[in-house]
């Protein structure tokens, strides 16, 4: 009998329950107890509501309090020195510490999933780290499932995956010579699981969709060779992508069953099913990292083949990967117009597209023969809407010549011009962007919003916190300022909110890293600029200060990556739309008198597909439109670029192909090891490396700070370097942030002192 999956729910709640809570236990407003309370109901309406979208698969122990990376390395008791665990279990307190530091101990580093723009925390691996079980929270989690009468299928981080992720922290030392010690761990584990009653577990692998080295297949063997034993019938999962040049490797591990994401590779069914296997295959036919309606006629199409081939006793249907990168429940959408609402489906939909193509497989399409013309009709509706075609956009697309994508002088010209028109110390001094959205400014807007705050009373409002951020600066000794952005909600969903083809949601929000999370905007159709969007902003901070005001804008590929992006078109073509309304957006900021300007973007690393083969075309299109962008300009006008959290060892050349004139990188908790390979590879611009890890409460000193700069001071050319915390700063709060940028200037001072100036 096919039955109806699901691989993970997104945790956070419906209304950001789980948020919340998390950061009042964390500022002492509730204790433990408290949390893990909401913790568990948040798990039993997750539970309740997926059985009753007809689910009956369902998962256990996807439900984490900051990351389900940071729960294995827990489990596994991979506790980094540092945090001086005497042994024993890992309690929530150490779990947190972990994620987010405390006075005595960095915070682990954090990255981004896979493609995602969730962000995990990355495992740290040492040859004499001793890994033993330290935690037991698939096994609770699944008791107390089948204490509410749900009975479901434990998720688990593969090992292969686990120990792939993390970082090696001892020269020479490789983390799959951990193996043996986490195959012991798992294989207890799942024996107890077995004895609790579970029959099947599910093991995610997304690595399996990646170019795999032979000790990671060699890893994979071995791993499926000793869990299939253990216990319960494993569901390996793979997902992101295809299975490509591993397909014969998963096939082949004596695992039970198969995940497969049909969204992202649909593809690949026809070359399992020709292979032929014994195993259940689980068929992810809905997508479970954008938005839209499943086109459930053509999915149907793909699991009545398969079941004609496979049979359908050994066929799951399922989403392609977790629903953790999906909102939760379109029906809170008030807000939304009927067409629209028409075409989306969150995860709680989604598990009812799940519920519907199951069915049909069990009882024919007759049975649900409403749900599928009702599905056709917004299908044909949505492809034919007459919203999603401007004729001007596509004529201006049309015309887009290569001279569109370069400046006017090479960076050493403008460079001179820049310098003379700017007059910057050595060692410049600047911010990400965003300054601290305190409570107050979030419920000003929300207080707007709701129409209890007039639009003069919001504006005057925000005319004061930028007044005060650019005094503040002013009073620091900042060299370039910047206006603070309190008018944005977000760097993405404000841009979203004024181009045309953009709708944003009320309650969209999908977790991104920890309690935070983003509510992207849903691109519909073609996208243009009505209107200027961030120079009356800009342009009156600018009046505040005689120094130079960056100008600050997210760039075509963030904006494009952190939205959920229509699927009827190539992403190349929707991302060339939005580059062309950024242009427009720099053109108007250097008309208004705005010397430097900013281009996040932070997400174009995150684009890279995963396999290799296929980064180069997407280099040249995210490069081309971040150059379209960025290129109206005279050589006067300093253009800089952002990027947090990127890995930039194997994209150099296009990194530089940006040729932005000043790049600043998220570089202080990796010690300044990001940084290294800016100066093997000679990059030639300039660049600000973070010297403050903002993502973690903790003040660093200006010693920490100097000696960072001076690491990096010891590889890039001094007259190239400029000082800047990692991000923005939207997150902390101003005790924090102004006596961190205290310390981040004085270690500019003691740079400057200390580094003699070029003969
Ligand atoms: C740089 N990062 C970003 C990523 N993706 C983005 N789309 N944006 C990013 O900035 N990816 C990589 C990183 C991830 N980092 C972060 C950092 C911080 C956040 C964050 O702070 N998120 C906020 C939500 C932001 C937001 O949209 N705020 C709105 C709504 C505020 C709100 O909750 N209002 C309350 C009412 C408030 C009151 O009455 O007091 C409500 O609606 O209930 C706003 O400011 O208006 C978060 O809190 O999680 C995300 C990613
Ligand atoms: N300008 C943005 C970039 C974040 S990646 C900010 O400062 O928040
Ligand atoms: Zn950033």
């Amino acid at each position: 009998m096919t039955l109806a999956a699901n691989l993970g729910f997104p945790r956070i709640g419906a209304r950001r329950e789980l948020k919340k809570a998390t950061e009042r236990y964390w500022t002492g407003e509730i204790d433990a107890a408290a949390l893990e309370a909401e913790g568990a109901r948040l798990r039993a309406d997750h539970w309740r509501w997926q059985s009753d979208a007809g689910i009956g698969v369902i998962p256990s122990n996807d439900f984490s309090f900051y990351d389900q990376v940071l729960d294995t390395t827990a489990l596994l008791g991979a506790v980094p020195d540092r945090f001086k665990h005497p042994g024993g279990a890992v309690d929530l307190d150490l779990y947190f510490a972990m994620a987010r530091g405390t006075d005595a101990a960095p915070a682990m580093e954090m990255t981004k999933w896979f493609d995602t723009n969730y962000h995990y925390i990355v495992p740290e691996f040492t040859r004499h780290q001793t890994l033993r079980r330290a935690t037991d929270k698939p096994l609770t989690q699944y008791r107390e499932a089948r204490a509410l009468g749900v009975e479901t299928r434990p998720v688990l981080l593969g090992p292969v995956t686990w120990l792939s992720l993390g970082k090696s922290k001892d020269d020479g030392f490789d983390p799959l010579d951990h193996l043996e010690a986490v195959l012991d761990i798992y294989a207890g584990l799942l024996a107890d699981l077995a004895g609790a009653g579970a029959d099947w577990v599910q093991i995610d692998e997304p690595i399996l969709v990646l170019d795999l080295s032979p000790a990671q297949q060699d890893a994979l063997r071995r791993t499926y060779a000793r869990l299939a034993q253990a216990g319960p019938q494993v569901m390996l999962a793979s997902y992101f992508g295809a299975l490509g040049d591993n397909r014969t490797l998963a096939l082949s591990l004596p695992v039970a069953g198969l995940h497969l994401d049909l969204v992202r590779a649909p593809e690949q069914i026809d070359a399992v099913l020709e292979a032929g296997t014994d195993k259940v295959l689980s068929l992810g036919l809905v997508d479970g990292r954008n938005i839209w309606k499943t086109d459930l006629a053509a999915a149907l199409d793909i699991a009545s083949r398969a079941a004609d081939l496979h049979g359908p006793d050994r066929l799951q249907i399922a989403p392609s990967c977790s629903l953790l990168h999906s909102p939760v429940d379109l029906q809170q959408e008030d807000e939304l117009d009927d067409d629209l609402r028409s075409w989306l489906a969150f995860a709680v939909q989604k598990l009812e597209e799940v519920a519907v193509l199951a069915r049909a497989l069990r009882e024919g399409a007759r049975s649900v023969e409403n749900q599928l013309a009702r599905n056709a009709h917004d299908i044909a509706a949505r492809r034919v809407s007459s919203r999603i075609h401007n004729p001007d956009v596509k004529a201006r697309q049309a015309a887009v010549s290569d001279d569109d994508k370069r400046r006017r002088a090479a960076f050493p010209a403008r460079q001179k011009v820049q310098q003379a028109r700017l007059g910057l110390p050595r060692f410049p001094t600047t911010t990400i962007g965003s300054f601290p959205q305190t409570k107050e400014v979030r419920r000003a807007r929300a207080d707007h919003r709701k129409g209890l705050l007039s639009d003069a009373d919001y504006d005057a409002f925000l005319e004061g916190e930028t007044r005060a951020c650019v005094a503040k600066q002013d009073a620091l000794g900042l060299d370039v300022p910047v206006h603070g952005e309190f008018e944005r909600n977000d760097m993405v969903e404000y841009f979203g909110e004024q181009l045309d083809g953009f709708a944003f949601t009320r309650f969209g929000w999908v977790q991104s890293y920890g309690s935070r999370c983003v509510k992207p905007p849903v691109i519909f159709g073609d996208v243009s600029r009505p209107a200027a969007m961030t120079v009356r902003w800009s342009a009156y901070a600018q009046t505040l200060t005689d120094k130079p005001m960056k100008g600050m804008l997210t760039g075509p590929v963030t904006i494009l990556q952190w939205s959920f992006v229509r699927d009827d078109q190539p992403r190349r073509t929707t991302c060339e739309q939005i580059a062309l309304a950024i242009r427009d957006e720099v053109a108007d900021l250097e008309a208004a008198g705005i010397k430097i300007i900013q281009i996040d973007e932070p997400a174009l690393r995150e684009g890279l597909p995963l396999r290799r083969d296929d980064w180069q075309t997407y280099l040249d299109w995210a490069v081309g439109a971040f150059r379209l962008s960025a290129c109206p300009v005279t050589d006067a006008t300093q253009i800089h670029t952002h990027m947090c959290y990127s890995e930039f060892n194997d994209i150099m050349p296009a990194i530089a192909a940006m040729d932005a004139d000043v790049i600043s990188i998220e570089t202080s908790r990796s010690d300044m090891e990001l940084l290294q390979v800016f100066a093997d590879f000679d990059y030639p611009n300039d660049i600000g490396p973070g010297i403050w890890d903002i993502h973690s409460p903790r003040r660093p000193s200006a010693a920490e700070m100097t000696d960072l700069l001076r690491k990096a001071a010891a590889v890039i050319p001094a007259d190239r370097l400029w000082v800047n915390p990692d991000c923005g700063l939207k997150t902390r709060g101003w005790p924090e942030t102004e006596e961190s940028l205290r310390n981040l200037i004085t270690a500019a001072q003691a740079l400057r002192t200390e580094v003699s100036e070029p003969a």
